[in-house]
């Protein structure tokens, strides 16, 4: 993911809005029962993220699809939402087939590819993004505006997200040096280190796309584990192997809404983690919503991401060996 892509995101997000807003969309009326969003990689994340935002908050299920497969409660009262950069991810493509075949309502993201010529061979409702791109991966914003932009016109989320966008817009612009600094000076922390990066499981989306960016920007293995579920299993395993646990680096991601049990938790934990390896890195998500904060620390993360790369002398656009996999993948069609 190129360098302009992460100093553009608050005008894609700008531009994701404008799109989302324009959207001519014919609403599915009142017997949607579930969401289903099916996206990988890059397109996958923009689903966790608003399944994640919207826990608690919509009163259906969300469930996001990462594999062939679709659940098999999909119906004609299913929102099915396929959504893929390039449009020809055979996995989204597949579970889209399967989505048709159980009359689902269909929707499709994408900026062209095999999903939208199934979206205009079955006049499926469409969202196009900008092409040009060729990480999915750096379309994050348009893909996570698009997808609260789709459940605000079929009625199952408020308009406060074009607010909170707005407000993050300008936030994050008034704060990008701080952002670019921080980032740095982490980045050179956990040059040589596993990142294990821990959060309350309301951040758990915004932690696998911290690894993510990690992985494919940096080239770098990084872990993520949630409280509270960690402290049920994972808390035991701080032991062995002996001579891993001083490469280990802790990062805390926080947020305000995390449960104040949570807090407490992570503190206890805070001197059993630091007495095994390194003083923890904390990152405090900024912005008065939560989806303020979560686009502060996408932000945040994603230059890290980039800063990392840096460290490790590595170009942070290409995936060799994800390009290596599909070529191996296609020979075996
Ligand atoms: O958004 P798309 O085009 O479906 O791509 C999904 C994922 O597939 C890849 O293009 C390759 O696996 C990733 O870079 C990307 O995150």
């Amino acid at each position: 993911m190129t360098k302009k892509y992460i100093e553009g995101f608050t005008r894609q997000l700008a531009d994701a809005l404008k799109i989302g807003q324009s959207l001519d969309l014919v609403r599915p009326g009142s017997d949607i029962r579930n969401v289903v969003i099916a996206g990988m990689g890059g397109s996958g994340i923009g689903a966790n993220l608003v399944e994640s935002l919207t826990f608690g908050r919509i009163p259906i299920p969300i469930t996001v699809c990462k594999s062939y497969n679709i659940p098999q409660f999909v119906s004609p009262h299913t929102l099915f939402v396929a959504s893929s950069y390039s449009g020809n991810t055979e996995e989204t493509v597949a579970a889209l087939n399967k989505a048709l075949l159980k009359r689902a309502h269909c929707i499709v993201i994408a900026s062209g590819g095999k999903l939208l010529e199934i979206a205009r061979e079955y006049n499926l409702f469409y969202i196009q993004l900008p092409s040009g791109s060729d990480s999915p991966r750096a379309m994050l914003g348009y893909n996570m505006v698009s997808l609260m932009s789709l459940l605000y016109h079929t009625n199952l989320i408020g308009a406060a997200f074009i607010k909170e966008t707005e407000n993050a817009i300008e936030y994050l612009d008034r704060g990008e040096k701080g952002i670019q600094s921080e980032a740095e000076l982490i980045a050179k922390k956990l040059k040589g280190k596993l990142p294990v990066i821990y959060c309350d499981n309301r951040l758990y989306a915004m932690a696998l796309r911290f690894q993510q960016q990690l992985n494919e920007n940096a080239k770098h293995i990084a872990h993520i584990n949630t409280f509270p579920e960690m402290n049920h299993n994972e808390l035991v395993g701080w032991r062995f192997p002996e001579n891993l646990m001083p490469m280990l680096q802790v990062i805390y991601l926080y947020s305000d809404h995390d449960h104040e049990r949570v807090e407490k938790r992570m503190e206890i934990c805070r001197d059993i983690f630091e007495k095994k390896s390194n003083p923890i890195i904390d990152v405090i998500g900024e912005g008065a919503s939560l989806l303020e904060q979560y686009y502060y620390l996408i932000h945040l993360t994603d230059w890290i991401s980039f800063y990392l790369a840096k460290e490790n002398g590595v170009e942070p656009d290409p995936i060799e060996s994800i390009v290596y996999l599909k070529s191996e993948l296609d020979k075996l069609k």
